[in-house]
């Protein structure tokens, strides 16, 4: 493709040292050529490669080898085996603050840590006040790091970061710390940063953070790349893994992978059950309820695939049943182009009941409801679970099926929208007095 090249990891792997008991790591520093450690492998074979200007989120449950991964590209890890090359500046912000110097003022920190990222005494003082007024921590600038709290140390810790003009930037999740104007504004300042061609990578939990930050995603399992591809369907299958280990049902989730004509889909998981590349192929059942259709209707009741924005919809959705259930649910998800959710509901949360069905049963669901979304192409997200027990719980997932559908919403002329995703309709008072 012709793209240069940021990051590339060729066969990595790492192996850590395990020991049952501390003793164990004593008896082999008094014993030297005994081995008491049980070799552990956090990362095998990894091949990736970063092209610069890409942003890459890394997702993967708790131990997949996220961590270690970017700390090896950060090179505070060696890998055991394999070659790392990294073209460019990088400035990690890994484990919080963890360059700084606990007894050093946060003041004698952005110094340190400005030396430690390649600046000049110069460039540093010259970024100070850009980098304290990013911060906002107030008089504890001249207090010891170790006096402030961790929403004060991400704080810093990220001003530093994103100020040293970095080629390649590394979060791990410290995004979440810090209230939501802060991370408004790292937000904002990644975004700068990638628009100005700055290679990004992003480890979070948080999938509209992916979502909105990153143009490609890998999913991590197990110290091994399973899935690399476009973030909503990295995110999709990451769900549904976590959704599938809690139901303890290997059948209920089904994806389809949308054709992103603009970017090539790899998938390392090719024999998995929930991936699937033709849409065509995908079956939507399981073996207790199956998804017959799903149709969008007009006002006059007129099946449609597309629909001017603010006007009523219906969507319909045929279910037949193989099973008897007590208190089945279904529920849907609009999902705009990204992958991002801008509407969930289902029958638990309406205060609904289906009612008991038994098998051969056949159910036809209406939800109907005005449309304020803005023009474009939004996906079409269809669950059905077994009983439902909390806010946003059931007992059991039947079949949860993302990009059943798609629906494109065209332009209302005579919308007041003047930009953004949904139209509130808002009515107009103005009011006249004299100020006092
Ligand atoms: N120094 C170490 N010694 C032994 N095992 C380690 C060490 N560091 C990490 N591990 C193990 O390696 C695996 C991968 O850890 P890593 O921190 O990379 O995962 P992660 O995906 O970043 O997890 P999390 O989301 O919890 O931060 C885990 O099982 C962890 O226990």
């Amino acid at each position: 493709m012709g793209e240069e090249i940021a990051i590339s990891l060729k066969n990595v792997s790492k192996c850590y040292k395990r020991y049952t008991r501390p003793v164990d790591r004593l008896k082999e520093i008094l014993l030297p050529g005994k081995s008491m450690a049980q070799e552990f492998w956090a990362l095998r074979h990894i091949n990736l490669e970063i092209s610069k200007g890409e942003t890459l989120g890394i997702i993967g449950q708790n131990g997949s080898g996220k961590s270690t991964m970017l700390q090896i590209i950060a090179r505070t890890l060696t890998p055991t085996t394999g070659d790392v090359q990294v073209d460019g500046r990088i400035s990690a912000l890994l484990e919080l603050g963890s360059g700084f110097n606990p007894e050093f003022t946060g003041r004698q920190n952005v110094f340190f840590n400005g030396r430690l990222l390649g600046l000049s005494q110069k460039e540093i003082e010259e970024k100070f006040d850009e980098i304290a007024g990013f911060a906002d921590i107030g008089d504890f600038i001249e207090q010891p790091v170790k006096t402030y709290s961790s929403g004060m140390f991400v704080r810093l810790a990220f001003a530093v970061g994103v100020s040293v003009n970095p080629d390649i930037l590394i979060v791990d999740e410290a995004l979440a710390v810090g209230d939501i104007y802060f991370q408004q504004k790292c937000f904002e300042r990644i975004r700068e940063l990638r628009d100005l061609g700055i290679t990004f990578l992003f480890v979070s939990h948080d999938p509209t953070a992916v979502y909105k930050l990153c143009h490609r995603a890998v999913l991590m399992e197990a110290g091994q790349l399973v899935l690399d591809a476009k973030p909503r369907q990295v995110i999709d299958l990451y769900q549904a893994k976590l959704l599938k280990k809690l139901d303890l049902q290997p059948d209920a989730v089904k994806i389809k992978i949308l054709d992103d004509s603009d970017s090539e889909t790899i998938l390392h998981e090719k024999d998995s059950p929930l991936v699937k590349t033709d849409l065509e192929e995908v079956v939507i059942s399981s073996p207790e309820v199956n998804i017959k259709f799903i149709k969008f209707l007009d006002e006059s009741e007129q099946e449609i695939e597309a629909i001017i924005s603010d006007n009523e919809l219906q969507l319909c959705i045929g279910l037949l049943f193989f099973k008897s259930f007590e208190d089945p649910h279904i529920g849907f998800k609009i999902r705009e182009r990204t992958g991002e959710v801008v509407f969930e509901t289902n029958t638990f949360c309406m205060g609904q009941k289906l009612g008991q069905v038994e098998p051969d049963n056949f159910v036809e669901i209406r939800f109907k409801f005005h449309l304020p979304l803005s023009e474009g192409e939004y996906t079409i997200t269809v669950g059905v679970a077994d009983s439902g027990f909390a806010q946003s719980s059931f007992k059991k997932t039947l079949v949860y099926a993302h990009n059943v559908a798609s629906l494109k919403v065209l332009k209302n002329k005579e919308a007041i929208l003047w930009s953004g995703i949904i139209n509130l309709s808002p009515s107009l008072s103005i009011l006249k007095h004299t100020y006092v």
